[in-house]
């Protein structure tokens, strides 16, 4: 859904980060405008992770330089939770449990939070019940789901499909999802992926990493980015995914190499 002139929603420079004072991410360009769906491959230890953990600003990574402007303010000022209400939201790889607090009131504070910090009006237990109704028919989640603690002895497809609920409620302008296809089976895949297509609009942005051209068959990127090294080495349509698929990264990492002269 590219559109000529859109706004650009994340604008990545030069970035390098550290995870235990060891360099992961060495130099990391990325754009991306409104309206459009990215997509990251690349092969285990590259350091798409670790991309994803540092624009939600989680404090095991240390940012040593460059920059991200989240549209239009900077997105490495803000802390964690601020990113969140600005309108970053990542699904996580491995969602977390938190036992003792029932998703419903767990969604609901996060719902309200975003509305207030967008200065509407926050919604009783009551209206958000028919909030949250409609927003599990996008994840087709059973409501039993509501009165349990957030992820606690959920199945691994569960939790990701908790985290596409939370996804559609928060709606917000930048959704990362970093291996939610993992641990899904074909079912829960599809159902996941049209969750993220009725997200995906001409205002936001989706940028999904994935070990599986699959994937990209329900979510269709706009372009994908092959990461290697803390880097992303190249860029292509959804054809290169599958040109991946067949051929594995090694001719990838190879061009780079030679395309740099080393
Ligand atoms: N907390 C940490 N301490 C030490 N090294 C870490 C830590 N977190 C990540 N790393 C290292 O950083 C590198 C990049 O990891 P990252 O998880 O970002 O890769 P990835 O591309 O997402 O891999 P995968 O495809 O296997 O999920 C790896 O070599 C990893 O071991």
């Amino acid at each position: 859904m590219i559109k000529e002139g859109s706004p650009v929603i994340l604008s990545v420079r030069d970035l390098t980060a550290n995870v235990n004072d060891t360099p992961i991410l060495k130099g990391l360009n990325l754009e991306i405008k409104a309206g459009e769906i990215h997509a990251i491959m690349g092969p285990n230890g590259s350091g798409k992770s670790t991309f994803s953990k540092v624009l939600s600003g989680h404090p095991a990574y240390e940012v040593t330089g460059g920059e991200v402007i989240f549209m239009g303010q900077n997105l490495l000022e803000l802390e964690p939770e601020e990113r969140s209400l600005a309108g970053v939201f990542l699904a996580f790889q491995y969602p977390l449990e938190i036992p003792g607090v029932s998703n419903l009131d767990f969604l609901r504070v996060a719902y309200n939070s975003r509305r207030k910090h967008l200065g509407l009006e926050e919604v009783d237990a009551f209206d958000f019940e028919d909030i949250i109704e409609e927003k599990l028919d996008v994840v087709k989640m059973n409501p039993a789901f509501l009165n349990r603690s957030v992820n606690e002895g959920f199945s691994g497809g569960e939790k990701k499909r908790n985290e596409i609920l939370q996804m559609a409620l928060l709606e917000p302008k930048l959704a990362i999802l970093d291996e939610t296809d993992s641990g899904l089976d074909i079912d829960a895949l599809k159902i996941v992926a049209s969750g993220v297509n009725q997200l995906s609009s001409a205002d936001n942005a989706v940028l999904a990493i994935t070990h599986y051209q699959r994937l990209l068959n329900y979510i269709v990127p706009d372009y994908v980015h092959v990461m290697e090294g803390g880097r992303i080495l190249t860029t292509g349509t959804k054809e290169l995914a599958l040109e991946l698929e067949e051929r594995g990264y090694d001719w990838v990492v190879e061009a780079d190499r030679v395309k740099a002269g080393v």
